[in-house]
């Protein structure tokens, strides 16, 4: 029963949502908690004659609600549209600030022990502000603090003596610039950790790309095409839909290089990725097998069906203006078709497929030859 209860009262108190947001709820709940028991403190000094019960109630007033606000404003996910700073911490704790240094005037004799709440609220800050952030709070808790015993100095001096304000004065800002330093480094400490995490995405995303990727056209690389040749493989096994690979391969392309320079062959091997890829189904995969030889993976799709969508490419190709890498350059491919059939393995299919595409090569180049068909 309290298994069941647990998450609900998790859910009812924190939000439904996870993550960043229910720990913010979280974080800000607790804040809600510490408020309750500093209030039940500030009232037994009440008992106890310390404090004016009225300056108490008040008090108590203002960083409850404070308190319950931030919570309000968290829990209904209101933060979410606030801003860059979602966790509100900078103005939560400016409330800490505020409730601290307003529990010092109202405390008289006990207030010494007030001081090191400040000190809890700094440290809070370590978390999460940034540097900047940090010392803004650490010098307006310093300013704020001296301006209320500058105050009290001057108009309690029997409860607030000068000589003490003066010392607590002088601890309080030894201890606030402190925690305030410290505070800055941990959050410089945190932005150049995020800076590396950031880093160390982008780099793993490099090496990903680098693995999977050619680099000249962007196509799948061999070892990346061996992969998903192999995914669609066991999908093809289970559904029993034919799947179908082809090797289109430029014709002459030495030629092409030899007369256009290398850099004109790479525009013609990144040209011809580009077009080939653009008239392809979401499905299919087109990959750079090696040099000039580009290996083309096409699920649900039989062979003759293969065939026609290579030489739907064939055209495109040839309305292609390749003027435009190099005057007069006609650009042209050999393609070999074959099934993967039930029992034929990959290695198998590619195989075949090569061989076809050397006889498309045999017949005169520009043609299509389907593997186990007669060629004329
Ligand atoms: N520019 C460029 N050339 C490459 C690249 N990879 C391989 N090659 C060249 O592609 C040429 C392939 O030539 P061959 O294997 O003789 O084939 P071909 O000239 O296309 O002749 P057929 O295939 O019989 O039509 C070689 O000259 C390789 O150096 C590359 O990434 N960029």
């Amino acid at each position: 029963m309290a298994s069941l209860c647990a998450p609900r009262f998790r859910s009812v108190c924190l939000g439904p949502s996870t993550g960043a947001q229910q720990l913010r709820a979280s974080q800000s709940l607790l804040a809600v908690l510490v408020y309750a028991l500093f209030a039940v403190v500030q009232h037994a000094e009440v008992v106890a004659g310390l404090v004016d019960f009225q300056a108490s109630l008040w008090l108590t007033g203002f960083f409850m609600t404070g308190a319950l606000g931030f919570y309000a404003v968290i829990r209904s996910g209101l933060n979410e549209r606030l801003g860059s700073d979602p966790s509100l911490t900078l103005p939560q704790m400016v409330l800490g600030v505020l409730s601290t240094v307003g529990s010092y005037l109202i405390t008289g004799p006990a207030r010494g022990a007030v001081m090191s709440l400040m000190v809890l609220i700094l440290v809070f800050g370590m978390f999460a502000l940034r540097p900047r952030q940090a010392r803004w709070l650490s010098v307006f808790a310093c300013a704020l603090l001296a301006l209320a015993m500058v105050w009290k100095g001057a108009t309690d001096p029997l409860q607030y003596p000068p000589a003490v304000e003066a010392v607590h004065l002088l601890f309080a800002i030894i201890i606030v610039a402190a925690v305030g330093t410290l505070t800055a480094r941990m959050a410089a400490i945190r932005a150049r950790m995020r800076g590396q995490k950031a880093d160390l995405e982008h780099a793993l995303e490099q090496i990903r790309l680098l693995a999977t990727r050619d680099e000249l056209t962007g196509l799948s690389n061999r070892r990346h095409m061996n992969e998903l040749m192999a995914i669609e493989k066991a999908r093809q096994r289970r559904t029993g839909q034919p799947m179908s690979v082809a090797l289109l391969d430029i014709d002459f392309f030495k030629r092409i290089n030899d007369t256009y320079g290398h850099g004109g062959g790479d525009l013609v091997l990144k040209t011809f990725a580009q077009l080939t890829r653009d008239g392809l189904r979401s499905t299919d995969v087109m990959g750079r097998w090696g040099g000039e030889e580009f290996l083309l993976m096409l699920p649900d799709t039989s062979a003759a069906d293969a065939a026609q969508c290579v030489e739907r490419m064939r055209s495109q190709l040839a309305r292609l203006s390749a003027d435009a890498i190099a005057p007069g350059l006609r650009v042209t491919f050999s393609a070999g078709v074959a099934e993967v059939g039930g029992l034929d393995e990959l290695e198998t299919a590619i195989e075949h497929a090569d061989q076809a595409m050397y006889r498309a090569k045999v017949k005169g180049r520009n043609c299509t030859v389907v593997a186990g068909t007669l060629v004329a």
